[in-house]
C-alpha cells in the first residue's frame, strides 16, 4: 500500500438499507469465489434469495452454506458451465423450479491467464472467450428470452474490466471478450428496455482474489509496480464491488441502464494521461523547470 491509502480507507459495510432486496431472486454466475461470493454475501445480507451457478458444486455449495447461516437468507447452488448452453438452459430450469425467473442478474464468471499471443493455441483463445463472451451471451439469452415470456423485468449486470476499454496485450483472449460483453450490454439496453430490463457494467480494477492473482501475477513480481499507479495507492476490496453490484441492482438505480461504471482507485486514467510520470518530479526540480520554461523566448 502507498502512503496516500490512508486517505482512502475502504468501507466494507453493507452499503444499502436492510431489507433492498427482500422477496427478490439474484442470480449470479460464479458465485462461489472472489467477487461473486462478495456480492452474493451482500444480495443475501439485504435480503435476497440467491442462486450461485458455476463448475464446481463442491465450492458452491459450502459458499451457500455459510452465507444463508450467516445471513438467514437461502442460498441455492446450481453446477453449471456457462460455456455449455443446453448446461445454461437445465440450469435456469432447475433456478425456476427453486426460486423462479430472477429479479437481478450478475454474469459474472470469467477465465484468464497472462500469456504472450504467439503461445496461445487455438483451444486457449475458444476456453477464456467461450467463459467470457459466450458463457455471458448464453446466460443473458436464456433468461431474457424466459423473462420476456413472463412479462417479468430485471436488472442484468456485468462484471468486466478496465482494459476491455482500452485493450491490453499478455490476456489479449479476456480483453477481446470483455469488449463483446460491454458491446453485448450495450446493445441490449438499447434493444431491452421495452420488457423492462436494464443493463449495466462494472469495471474493476485490481482486486486481490486467488482466482485472479494466480493467474494474472503468479509470481507476486508485478503487485508492487501495479499498486504504485494507483492514485488512491491500494487494490480494491471485494466489498467495494459488491456495494456497488447491489446499488446498481436496485431500486434506487432503475433509471440507470446501458451505463459502464469503472471502479479501479484511479489506476486506469493515472495509466493513460500522457505525462503522468511528471509525478515523480521534485519540487527543486520543479523550480528548475519552470524556470527553464520561461526563460525560453520564441519558437
Ligand atoms: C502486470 C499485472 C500485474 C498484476 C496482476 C494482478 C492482478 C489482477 C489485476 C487485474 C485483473 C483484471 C482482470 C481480471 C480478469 C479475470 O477474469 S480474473 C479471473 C480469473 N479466474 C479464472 O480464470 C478462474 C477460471 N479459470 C480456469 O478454470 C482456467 O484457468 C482456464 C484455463 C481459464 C479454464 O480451465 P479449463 O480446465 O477449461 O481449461 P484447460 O483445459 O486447462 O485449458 C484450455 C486451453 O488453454 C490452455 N491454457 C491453460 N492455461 C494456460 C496458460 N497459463 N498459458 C497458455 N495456455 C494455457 C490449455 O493448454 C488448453 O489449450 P490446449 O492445450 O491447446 O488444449
Ligand atoms: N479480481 C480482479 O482483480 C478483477 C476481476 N475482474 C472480474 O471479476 C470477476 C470475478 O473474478 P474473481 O472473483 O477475481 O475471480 P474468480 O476466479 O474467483 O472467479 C471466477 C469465477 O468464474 C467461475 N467460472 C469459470 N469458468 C466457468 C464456467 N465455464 N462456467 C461457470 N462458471 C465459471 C469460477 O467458478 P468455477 O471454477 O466453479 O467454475 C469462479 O467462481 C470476473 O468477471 C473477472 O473477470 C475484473 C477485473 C479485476
Amino acid at each position: 500500500q502507498l502512503v496516500q491509502s490512508t486517505f482512502f480507507p475502504p468501507a466494507e459495510g453493507v452499503m444499502l438499507p436492510t431489507g433492498s432486496f427482500s422477496n427478490r431472486v439474484a442470480f449470479i454466475t460464479g458465485g462461489g469465489t472472489g467477487l461473486g461470493r462478495a456480492m452474493t454475501s451482500t444480495l443475501s445480507q439485504l435480503g435476497a434469495q440467491c442462486v450461485i451457478a458455476s463448475r464446481k458444486l463442491d465450492v458452491l455449495q459450502q459458499t451457500a452454506e455459510e452465507i444463508s447461516s450467516q445471513t438467514g437468507n437461502k442460498v441455492h447452488a446450481v453446477e453449471c458451465d456457462v460455456r455449455d448452453p443446453q448446461a445454461v438452459a437445465r440450469c435456469v430450469e432447475r433456478m425456476e423450479t427453486l426460486t423462479g425467473l430472477p429479479d437481478v442478474i450478475i454474469n459474472n464468471a470469467a477465465g484468464n491467464f497472462v500469456c504472450p499471443s504467439e503461445r496461445l493455441s487455438p483451444n486457449a483463445w475458444r476456453s477464456i472467450t467461450d467463459i467470457v463472451l459466450n458463457g455471458t451471451a448464453f446466460v443473458t439469452l436464456e433468461l431474457g428470452k424466459r423473462l420476456i415470456q413472463s412479462r417479468k423485468g430485471a436488472s442484468f449486470l456485468a462484471i468486466t474490466t478496465i482494459y476491455a476499454e482500452s485493450g491490453s496485450g499478455f490476456v489479449v483472449p479476456s480483453a477481446s471478450a470483455k469488449a463483446g460483453v460491454e458491446a453485448l450490454y450495450k446493445s441490449l439496453a438499447a434493444e431491452w428496455g421495452r420488457y423492462g430490463h436494464r443493463f449495466n457494467i462494472i469495471q474493476p480494477g485490481p482486486i486481490r482474489t486467488k482466482g485472479a492473482f494466480s493467474r494474472l501475477d503468479p509470481t507476486g513480481a508485478f503487485e508492487k509496480a501495479m499498486i504504485s499507479r494507483i492514485p488512491t495507492g491500494r487494490l480494491g476490496k471485494p466489498a467495494e464491488i459488491a456495494n456497488l453490484a447491489a446499488f446498481v441492482s436496485s431500486d434506487y438505480a432503475t433509471w440507470m441502464s446501458g451505463a459502464v461504471i469503472r471502479l479501479d482507485g484511479g489506476e486506469y486514467v493515472s495509466m493513460a494521461g500522457e505525462f503522468n510520470e511528471l509525478r515523480r518530479v521534485t519540487p527543486d526540480q520543479w523550480k528548475m523547470m519552470e524556470a527553464m520554461i520561461r526563460n525560453t523566448r520564441g519558437s
